[in-house]
C-alpha cells in the first residue's frame, strides 16, 4: 500500500517521534528532510478544506524533500575579512621586551667576546700551522698554474682524440692548446712581474709591511695547503644541533597517539593542517597544528610521553599547550633543542643586586622556552605541593627572597621539618621557627591565630579609610601608598609555612590550623596578608580542600597521581591535561604553574642555593636596617617576650569561668566562657564545633599537666550527654602556681 492510500497516515503524523523540530520534520524511512507545515488538524479552518484533499496536500509536501542546510553564505568582502583579521605583532616577542632583548644583546657580546679571547689565544699556534702548511699550499698554487697554463682541462680530449685516431679534431685541439699556452703563459708572466714588483716595493718601502706581507703570504699559503678534513680553527663554543622540525615529523608522532579521530582523518587525506609555518621559536621548534574536528589539544596533551616518542625527542623536549583564544583542536607544539631539566638554569634577576615591590610580579622562574616567569603575590595566597625532594622548598625560597629584598614586608617563616631549610632568614624575619617539636608547631600556631586576629584590625583600619577618606582606599584593599604608611600598620605580611601538614594533621592544632588558615587565605588578600602553604604530602588531611580551593597562586612540582595533582592545581586539571604525574625524577624545581595568567603554564623555579641565598638575604637585611624594618625575630626579640608570654593565663582564665558549683565541666562550655571573657584572646575557638572545642582545650591546658576526663553531664535542652571535660579542683591546682607578674 502507499503512503497516500495509508487511512493511518493522520494519525501517525501526531505521534510524538514524529514532532516537528526546529521547523523540520524528518521521514523516518528515508530519513529525509522534510518541511514543518501545521498539522491539518490544527489549521485555522479545518472545517473548509475536506480531510480528503488536506491528506493529499500534506502527503504531497512529504514527498517532496526540502534542504535544511542555511544557504551559503554570501563571501565577505576584502574589507570585512581583512578588518576581523588576526594582527601579527611588527616585531618578535623576544624583541618587544626589555629584558628578553637585553638578554640576547649580552648573549651575543659574551659569544663574540668569548670567541675573539679563544682564537686570540690560540693565534700563535695557528701560526705555526700555517707556516707548517704553507710549502704546501705553494705547490699547490704552482701545480694548479701549471696545469691552467698547459691546458690541462682540454687533455682528456686530446687523449681521445688520438685514441679514435681523429687527425683533424687532434690538430684542432694542439691548435688550441699552443693558442692558450702562449695566452696564458704571457698573462701569468706579467701577473708574477706586476706582483713581484709591488711587493718589492712595498717591502722596501717599511720593515714591518715586508712581515707584514710575508705573514699575509705565508697565511694564505697556509690556508690553499690546509687539508679539508683538518680546519685551521677549533670551535669556541660547541652547539649540539637538534633536528629539525618538519610536518611530516609532526603528523607522523600525531599519528601515533592512537587517537582514532587523527587517524581518520590522516587516513581520509590532509586531516591535521598548519595554520602557521613551523618556526624556530627561542632554543627550539615552533608548529602550530589544527587537529581534526573533534580532538582537543587536551587528548594530546595527555599522551605528551608518546608523542615525545613519536617525535623521537626526550620527554623533556615535548611540550604541547592550547592557545586560549583559539578553538579547543589548536594546538601549539614546542620541541626544545635541550631537555628542560638539562638546560642551565637562568639566573634570578635579583640575585646581585636591586629591590623586589611585592606589588608588581617578582622573578619566579622560567618557562620552558627560557622565558621570565613572574608571580604577583599580592592580594593573592599559594599553594606549592611535590613529592618530596623536588624542589618545594627551593621554589619557595625564591619567593622568600623575594619578599626579603621588599624591606617594607614583614616575613612570617615557619618550617615545619627541622632541617633548617629557611635559615638564613632569621636576619630578616619578624617570627621565624624550624622543627618538627610541640613548641615549634605551637609557634606557628600562634602566628596564625595573631594574622587571624590581625584580619580584623585591619578589616576596621580600612573601612575606617575608606570612609573617611574614599580616593585613599577605593577598593577597600591595603594600597602601596596606605601599606607605607607606619602608623596604619598595613605594610604587607608575608607568611610561609613550609610543610604544612604537620599543623593540618596534628591531632591537637588540625581543626584549629584549619579554620585559622581558611580564613587568611579567604580574607588575607585584600588585607595585605599573604599566607604560602607548601606541602610533600598533598592529601585532603594534609592540605584541608577549603584551603586549597581558595588559593589563587598554585605551583605542583612532580606528584604521583590525580588526587595530589587536582589537590594542588585545583579540581578536574588532571581531566583537562595539566599533569604533573608526567613529570620525572630528573625534573626538579619543575612544575604546573596556575592562577599567574590565564593558561596553566610549566615553570622550572629559578636554582638559588644555600650560599647565593645567604648573600641576598645579606643585602636584604642592610636593606631593611636602611628602612628602620627589622623587627621581631630579627630584632632579637624572642618569641618566649612576645607572643608565648601573654599578659595572661589560660589556666587562670579558665579557673575564673568555672563556678564553684561545678566540680566538673564540659570543655566546649569552657571554650564558650572563654571566648565571652576574652573574645580576641579565644574568639576563634567559640567557632569550631563540640570536639575541636575539646581538643582545643585540652591541648592549651597540656602543658600544666591537666588531663582531660569524660564528663556526664546536660545538654541546654536537657538531654543527657557524655562529654569531655576537666575537673574544676585540677584547675585550680594549677592555677595556684601562675605567677600573674
Ligand atoms: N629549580 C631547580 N633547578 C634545579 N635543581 C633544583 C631546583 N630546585 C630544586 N632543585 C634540586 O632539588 C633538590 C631538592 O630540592 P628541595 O630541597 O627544595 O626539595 P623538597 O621538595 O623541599 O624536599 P623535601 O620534601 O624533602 O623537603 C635540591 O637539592 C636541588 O638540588
Amino acid at each position: 500500500m502507499s503512503r497516500d492510500d495509508d487511512p493511518n497516515l493522520e494519525e501517525s503524523m501526531n505521534t510524538p517521534e514524529n514532532e516537528p523540530v526546529n521547523g523540520t520534520n524528518t521521514d523516518n524511512v528515508n530519513g529525509r528532510v522534510l518541511p514543518f507545515t501545521p498539522r491539518p488538524d490544527s489549521a485555522s479552518k479545518p472545517d473548509e478544506i475536506p480531510a480528503q484533499e488536506r491528506r493529499g496536500e500534506y502527503a504531497d509536501q512529504l514527498r517532496r524533500p526540502v534542504s535544511v542546510d542555511p544557504p551559503a553564505p554570501r563571501k565577505p568582502s576584502w574589507w570585512e575579512t581583512t578588518r576581523e583579521a588576526k594582527i601579527r605583532p611588527l616585531l618578535p616577542e623576544w624583541a618587544r621586551s626589555g629584558q628578553e632583548l637585553a638578554d640576547r644583546v649580552k648573549w651575543v657580546a659574551l659569544y663574540a667576546g668569548h670567541t675573539t679571547a679563544y682564537h686570540a689565544l690560540r693565534s700563535p699556534t695557528y701560526a705555526g700551522i700555517l707556516l707548517v702548511r704553507s710549502p704546501r699550499g705553494l705547490w699547490r698554487v704552482v701545480v694548479a698554474t701549471h696545469r691552467w697554463i698547459y691546458d690541462a682541462e682540454g687533455k682528456p680530449l686530446r687523449v681521445a682524440a688520438v685514441s679514435a685516431t681523429e687527425y683533424d679534431k687532434y690538430l684542432k685541439l694542439a691548435e688550441v692548446r699552443s693558442e692558450r699556452i702562449r695566452k696564458r703563459g704571457l698573462l701569468a708572466f706579467l701577473t708574477l712581474l706586476v706582483a713581484a714588483a709591488g711587493v718589492y716595493l712595498l717591502a722596501s718601502y717599511s720593515e714591518a709591511l715586508a712581515w707584514l706581507l710575508a705573514a699575509l703570504g705565508v697565511g694564505a699559503l697556509g690556508k690553499i695547503g690546509t687539508p679539508a678534513d683538518k680546519p685551521l680553527l677549533g670551535r669556541a663554543v660547541v652547539t649540539s644541533k637538534a633536528p629539525k622540525l618538519t610536518s611530516e615529523v609532526v603528523v607522523r608522532a600525531l599519528a601515533a597517539l592512537g587517537i582514532s579521530g587523527i587517524n581518520q582523518a590522516v587516513a581520509k587525506g590532509p586531516g591535521i593542517t598548519f595554520p602557521a609555518p613551523i618556526t624556530r621559536d627561542g632554543p627550539g621548534w615552533r608548529a602550530e597544528v589544527d587537529l581534526p574536528h573533534g580532538v582537543t589539544v587536551t587528548d594530546v596533551m595527555e599522551r605528551r610521553d608518546k608523542l615525545a616518542s613519536g617525535l623521537r625527542r626526550p620527554l623533556g623536549c615535548v611540550w604541547p599547550e592550547p592557545v586560549s583564544d583559539e578553538h579547543a583542536g589548536r594546538l601549539v607544539l614546542w620541541v626544545a633543542d635541550q631537555d628542560m631539566s638539562k638546560a642551565k638554569p637562568a639566573p634570578w634577576p635579583l640575585a646581585k643586586r636591586g629591590e623586589a615591590d611585592l606589588f608588581t610580579a617578582v622573578p619566579f622562574g622560567t618557562d620552558q622556552r627560557g622565558r621570565p616567569v613572574g608571580v604577583d603575590l599580592m592580594f593573592a595566597n599559594m599553594v606549592i605541593g611535590a613529592m618530596p625532594r623536588m624542589g618545594k622548598t627551593f621554589s619557595l625560597r625564591v619567593l622568600v627572597l623575594a619578599a626579603a629584598l621588599d624591606p617594607w614586608v614583614e616575613l612570617v617563616l615557619w618550617e615545619l621539618k627541622g632541617t633548617g631549610d629557611l635559615g638564613m632568614f632569621e636576619k630578616v624575619a619578624h617570627e621565624y621557627g624550624s622543627g618538627a617539636d610541640d613548641e615549634t608547631l605551637e609557634g606557628a600556631m600562634n602566628s596564625l591565630r595573631r594574622l587571624y586576629k590581625e584580619l580584623e584590625r585591619r578589616s576596621k583600619t580600612i573601612t575606617r579609610i575608606a570612609k573617611e577618606n574614599r580616593a585613599l582606599c577605593p577598593e577597600n584593599k591595603v594600597t602601596p601608598q596606605l601599606s607605607r604608611n607606619r602608623k596604619l600598620g598595613l605594610h604587607p605580611i608575608f607568611a610561609a609555612i613550609d610543610e604544612c601538614q604537620e599543623l593540618f594533621s596534628h591531632e591537637d592544632y588540625k581543626d584549629e590550623a584549619k579554620k585559622l588558615a581558611e580564613g587568611i587565605i579567604k580574607r588575607g588578600p585584600a588585607m595585605g596578608i599573604i599566607l604560602i602553604l607548601a606541602t610533600q604530602r598533598p592529601d585532603a588531611q594534609s592540605l584541608p580542600p577549603g584551603v586549597s580551593a581558595n588559593a589563587g597562586l598554585r605551583f605542583c612540582l612532580r606528584v604521583m597521581g590525580q588526587v595530589e595533582n587536582d589537590m594542588v592545581l585545583g579540581t578536574s586539571s588532571y581531566k583537562n591535561g595539566i599533569r604533573a604525574t608526567t613529570f620525572g625524577a630528573k625534573d626538579k624545581g619543575i612544575g604546573y604553574l596556575v592562577g599567574a595568567t590565564d593558561d596553566p603554564q610549566i615553570v622550572r623555579s629559578y636554582y638559588i642555593d644555600g650560599p647565593a641565598a645567604e648573600k641576598i638575604v645579606e643585602r636584604a637585611h642592610v636593606l631593611r636596617e636602611g628602612h628602620d624594618t627589622i623587627t621581631g625575630h630579627a630584632a632579637g626579640e624572642s618569641i618566649a617576650d612576645s607572643a608565648a608570654r601573654p599578659a595572661y593565663s589560660i589556666v587562670a582564665d579558665v579557673a575564673a569561668v568555672i563556678r564553684a558549683d561545678e566540680p566538673k565541666i564540659w570543655s566546649e562550655t569552657i571554650v564558650d566562657r572563654l571566648a565571652a571573657l576574652r573574645p580576641d584572646v579565644y574568639g576563634s575557638w567559640a567557632e569550631l564545633d563540640g570536639r575541636a572545642k575539646a581538643n582545643q582545650l585540652a591541648s592549651a591546658i597540656k602543658p600544666w599537666g591537666i588531663a582531660t576526663i569524660q564528663v556526664y553531664g546536660r545538654t541546654d535542652e536537657g538531654k543527657t550527654a557524655n562529654r569531655r571535660g576537666v575537673e574544676r579542683s585540677d584547675i585550680l591546682n594549677a592555677a595556684r602556681f601562675v605567677n600573674r607578674d
